[in-house]
């Protein structure tokens, strides 16, 4: 990788076409900017017309950063692959060995940056609604707004030496240019109305519960993480930046993804983090464990308290931390987590929580980590691979990227994958949401299925829907 601590755009670009030409491959040239502040809705809006079908937005729960990606200089994707993320992090390396940024300093989540998601599960049944992603779909944006605390950025991607040249270049400016200008202040995106909630079997869904608990209480496994799904229909064909104004209103301290493949878009606000890594530092998460939000502070605080000492929530919580710190522990020095969970509390749930932080070399890989931590217990179950199995028989349905590592990373080695839950697939007039909950020995269906429907509140509120019907 050549990075040119200079603005000379014409020449930065004739090395990058001679490096596509001595190396007879497709070169990534990347120019970064640091730019006067700009509303990233408001930048994802107005890049509709011309990027529709190619858009992403991601913010981090803790305010950090966000970034809306327009476009695809180029795009990786895995299927039916052995070992997907190792897969997905060698042609990354390849782009990043031969790539050409243009650039000040190495602001972590600016220049080219992938950013995606992966399915929960590639070995289990395919339905036809995922049709749009394959079991990894990761893209470089045209046009790219990163917003840190410290500044905004606008970085600017595209491949030279397959079909691009010089004028596509110029263009590229030119429309990031008049983005920029456009985007300073808030849009207003057309509203749809929701016609109809349906959910999907719900009855063979409490008797998938109760079967998997006689497994539970009959086998030897621990713990089963069993999700479902709702349809919800609209008037109109509802769009992402409709649903992502909302979150962004509704949902503050999640993080908030989205991701538009053609007529489809995966969209949420997720609480939970799977591993992120800057620098050195590697942050992960354990949330399982969940209970409503009170009505008055002290009824909130005593079904809090409830959680706390409860002891099914706390075992189905320890089984998550145990598994994280396992997953971590050949990449991290310094591998640090409370001895007790404490709450995270969202808009419609409360959850028990463990940070987990950590140490790992500037080398480390954050796709190995994701490989190591995916699925957590958190969404899968213990022991894994047998969890994974019921799911398949009992779940009936395809999770897509439901629940899978959903993040960016940059070419520095900085980036975040989040659990993509809370979450749900927009296609025209049409949506699909789902949620999920851990199982356990003594489980019982009808609190599983309300906890889910507690799960389902977030989206179905985005959505436009009714969250007490
Ligand atoms: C599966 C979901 O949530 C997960 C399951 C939880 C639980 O079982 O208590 C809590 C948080 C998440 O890790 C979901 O929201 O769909």
């Amino acid at each position: 990788m050549v990075t040119i601590h200079k603005t000379n755009i014409e020449k930065a670009f004739d090395t990058a076409m001679e490096k596509a030409r001595q190396y007879r491959r497709p070169v990534l040239f990347s120019i970064v900017e640091k730019i006067d502040a700009v509303d990233p809705l408001s930048f994802y809006n107005e890049g509709k017309v011309l990027y529709e079908g190619t858009r992403f937005m991601w913010k981090d729960r803790d305010h950090t950063i966000t970034i809306a990606g327009l476009g695809a200089a180029c795009t990786i994707s895995t299927e039916e692959e052995k070992d997907q993320f190792f897969a997905v992090e060698k042609e990354w390396k390849r782009f990043i060995e031969y790539g050409v940024i243009l650039s000040l300093e190495n602001w972590a989540g600016t220049g080219p940056l992938l950013f995606g998601g992966f399915r929960f599960d590639p070995l289990n049944q395919r339905g036809s609604e995922w049709d749009e992603f394959a079991d990894g779909t990761l893209q470089v944006p045209s046009i790219m707004l990163t917003k840190s605390k410290e500044a905004d950025y606008l970085t600017v991607n595209m491949l030279c030496g397959s079909h691009h040249d010089e004028d596509s270049l110029d263009k590229l400016m030119r429309i990031k240019d008049e983005l920029i200008s456009k985007s300073k202040f808030p849009t207003v995106p057309d509203e749809t109305t929701v016609s109809e909630v349906e959910d999907y079997k719900p009855e063979e869904w409490k008797t998938s519960v109760q079967n998997v608990v006689d497994e539970l209480r009959g086998g030897s496994m621990e713990k089963v993480v069993l999700a479902r799904k709702c349809k919800v229909s609209f008037d109109a064909p509802v769009t992402s930046d409709f649903v992502l104004d909302n979150l962004w209103k509704q949902q503050p301290d999640s993080f908030i993804f989205s991701f538009e493949r053609n007529g489809s878009c995966f969209i949420g606000a997720t609480p939970e983090r799977l591993v992120k890594k800057t620098g050195e530092e590697v942050l992960s998460t354990c949330l399982a464990g969940s209970i409503a939000r009170g009505q008055t502070i002290e009824e909130d605080e005593m079904l809090g308290a409830e959680l706390l000492n409860d002891e099914k929530n706390r075992y189905e919580h320890h089984l998550v931390v145990e598994n994280i710190h396992q997953a971590l522990e050949p990449f991290c020095s310094d591998l640090s987590l409370p001895e007790q969970p404490g709450l995270m509390k969202m808009k419609d749930i409360q959850h028990l929580y463990t940070p987990v932080t950590g140490r790992a070399s500037k080398q480390t890989s954050l796709l190995d980590m994701v490989e190591k931590l995916h699925p957590t217990p958190a969404l899968g179950g213990v022991p894994r691979e047998e969890a994974l199995h019921v799911i398949r028989q009992e779940e009936k349905m395809d999770r897509g990227l439901y629940a899978g590592p959903s993040g960016w990373l940059d070419a520095y080695g900085n980036g975040e994958f989040a659990v993509a839950i809370r979450s749900g697939l927009l296609q025209g007039k049409e949506s699909y949401i789902y949620a999920g909950c851990g199982i356990v020995a003594d489980s019982d269906p009808e609190t599983e299925f309300k906890e889910t429907q507690m799960k389902f509140r977030p989206m179905l509120r985005a959505l436009g829907g009714n969250i007490n019907g």
